[in-house]
């Protein structure tokens, strides 16, 4: 091969990320293979996965972890910046989704076309000293956009927000797909897994047990004295000293606080939070295939309580949640710490809802 026509080559395919496969990119050389001229797989069966802020510090491992899922048969990377490098690295993992990159605003839409699901871990992380609701400015903006062009192209899919402060950007998402017609509350998950993930890890590290035999429902929302764990609700059944309680409850709420000090201004928790996203993610897809009683807590239009968002747990099915589960009983101490979370809860929703109405 001519040394041009080797660049001529690689300029094309990497250009060819950035694009849906059926168009010919190559303007550059002309005799150069690009994936118009791949032989066709003969469409792998499984979901289109499109995942919006790819190319940030959750963006990033999520989008690696969705290439080695086998129920991904085709993965859009999204964002604002740098998906060009992210997309043709990712697409070299010998795994059989298709990745395809799309950058900047007017690649969104396309990006969006026939998704089946859609993560978005788009928008600024904290910084030490922030709330998740310092971040409202920002990210309300980020998130409306997005789900706007959701609405448009993909209407029909689940939709997995991670973007803090979750509290409001749910409602946010929701009063969008009102506006346009197309809010489905079975839909729209708000993305709390983290705070089982710590809750599991850290209960274990308590009870001397290994974090994958242990399952702790965290209900209410994804802030502070909003992320309430069922510490009486704890699979294995075990029970806790007062101390424990006290200690378990403050290291679960403020896990993700925990991460921004640690990281020092370098933003917060990534990694653990990618593996949450693709554990949350992977049951939903389990679930849009057809696999009976997968259950996860998610912060979603409210059943269950008197508040129009709350997490809790729902049941999975092949059009999202199918069903809200109740809170089950609860003890004092948990009985107290849900009528705090509920004043908190009621003006992150509302500050989301009239961010949209106003
Ligand atoms: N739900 C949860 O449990 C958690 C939520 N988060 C939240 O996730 C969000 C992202 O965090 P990181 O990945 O650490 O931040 P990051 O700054 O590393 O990455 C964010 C990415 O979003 C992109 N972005 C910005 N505006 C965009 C737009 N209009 N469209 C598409 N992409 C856009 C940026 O270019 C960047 O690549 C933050 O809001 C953070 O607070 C973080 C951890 C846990
Ligand atoms: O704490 C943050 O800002 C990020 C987050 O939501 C978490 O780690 O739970």
């Amino acid at each position: 091969m001519e040394p041009n026509s080797y660049a001529n080559s690689r300029i094309t395919r990497i250009a060819s990320h950035l694009n849906p496969p059926n168009l010919k990119m190559n303007e550059h050389g002309g005799s150069s293979l690009t994936n118009v001229h791949c032989r066709a797989k003969g469409g792998t069966p499984g979901f289109k996965v499109a995942i919006l802020g790819a190319a940030g510090g959750i963006g990033q491992p999520l989008s690696m972890l969705m290439k080695m899922n086998l129920l991904v048969s085709v993965l859009h990377l999204y964002d604002v910046v740098n998906t060009p490098g992210v997309t043709s690295d990712i697409s070299h993992m010998d795994t059989s989704a298709v990745v395809r990159g799309f950058l900047g605003q007017n690649q969104l839409e396309d990006a969006l076309t026939g998704m089946d699901l859609v993560i978005i871990p788009a928008g600024v992380p904290r910084k030490p000293g922030m709330t998740r609701d310092d971040l409202f400015n920002i990210n309300a903006g980020i998130v409306k956009t997005l789900c706007e062009a959701i609405a448009k192209r993909c209407p029909k899919a689940i939709v997995n927000l991670i973007s803090n402060p979750v509290n409001s950007t749910v409602p946010i998402a929701a009063e969008v797909f009102k506006r346009a017609g197309t809010y489905d509350p079975k839909r729209l998950l708000g993305v709390t897994m983290l705070d089982v993930v710590r809750a599991n890890t850290f209960v274990a590290e308590v009870m001397g047990l290994d974090p994958r035999d242990v399952d702790v429902p965290v209900v209410g929302g994804h802030a502070g004295i909003t992320i309430l764990p069922l510490l009486s609700q704890v699979k294995p059944p075990s029970s806790f000293t007062p101390k424990e309680i006290e200690y378990l409850t403050d290291r679960i709420q403020n896990g993700g606080t925990e991460v921004v000090e640690a990281k020092a201004g370098a933003g917060s928790a990534t990694l653990s939070m990618a593996y949450a996203a693709v554990k949350f993610a992977d049951a939903c897809l389990r679930a849009l295939k057809g696999e009976a009683d997968i259950i996860q807590c998610a912060y979603v239009d409210s059943q269950v309580t008197e508040l129009p968002f709350f997490a809790s747990k729902v049941r999975l099915g092949r059009n999202g949640v199918e069903e809200f589960l109740p809170l089950g009983p609860l003890s004092d101490y948990e009985r107290a710490s849900l009528e705090k979370a509920k004043k908190e809860l009621a003006t992150s929703v509302e500050k989301g809802v009239s961010f949209i109405r106003k």
